[in-house]
């Protein structure tokens, strides 16, 4: 479903990912795992059109993402939850998930968005400044998708949230997954939540994959070691 094929980017003169490869067929999940300025958010930005790619292509099932401006990407299927969540703090939540809503055409949110985050309905009418930080994180989901999207991107969704709280967020991304057959790709530094959530661990170590490996067969040790500062 999400193809990235050698692609590579950065800002000015500095390279920060250097040729990435990468496939994901629909309905996995995928972490991408990395101490902080490995690359993982110039990723994301890169597949949301946010940074330019200097080279490569980028696919989502037969659409070519490659060049396209950000709000072309989500019409062809791609949807972002940015690091901080970035909640437009003096809309109401409803407004916030609205805006997801502009490339569908719709203009009401459907009910199965909010049925995975029943709390959202009873705060509707709350600005989203005044959310937590795990409300927020929901609101953030509950808005990437009102875009209908077939590739979901998370970038680092635990920071700043309570533990219990990431057990429950990694219960729902599967369920939306399970349910709406998407294909998602969340990057993290918290091995717990990537070992619940994602059926895929790669670590990106300087712009470059150097780990990839199945869920079921993850050697923890290894990948920690990626992980430590
Ligand atoms: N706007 C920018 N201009 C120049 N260099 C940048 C910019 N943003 C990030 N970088 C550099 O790109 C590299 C990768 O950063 P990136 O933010 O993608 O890492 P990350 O893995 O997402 O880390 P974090 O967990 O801290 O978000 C780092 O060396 C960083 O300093």
């Amino acid at each position: 479903m999400l193809t990235i094929d050698k692609l590579t980017s950065g800002y000015g003169e500095s390279e920060v990912l250097h040729g990435l490869d990468l496939q994901v067929p629909k309905g996995e999940i995928v972490a991408i795992m990395g101490r902080n300025g490995m690359g993982k958010t110039t990723l994301m930005k890169s597949l949301m059109g946010i940074v330019p790619a200097t080279g490569g292509a980028i696919t989502v099932g037969d659409c070519k993402m490659t060049g396209l401006k950000s709000h072309a990407r989500v019409a062809g299927g791609l949807a972002y939850v940015p690091q901080g969540r970035q909640i437009f703090s003096a809309m109401t939540v409803e407004e916030n998930v609205e805006t997801g809503l502009t490339v569908t055409g719709k203009k009401t949110v459907p009910d199965d968005i909010y049925e995975l985050f029943p709390v959202l309905v009873e705060m509707k009418h709350r600005r989203g400044g005044n959310l937590s930080g795990g409300q927020q994180q929901q609101l953030a989901i509950a808005r990437a998708l009102a875009s209908d999207p077939k590739v979901l991107l998370l970038d680092e969704p635990t920071e700043g949230i309570q533990p219990s709280i990431i057990r429950d967020m990694a219960r729902t991304l599967r369920r939306i997954r399970d349910e709406r057959g998407l294909t998602i790709v969340v990057s993290e530094q918290v091995l717990s939540f990537a070992l619940d959530v994602a059926d895929r661990v790669m670590v990106l170590e300087k712009g470059a994959f150097v780990h990839d490996s199945p869920r079921a067969s993850v050697d923890e040790a290894h990948v920690s070691k990626f992980l430590s500062v």
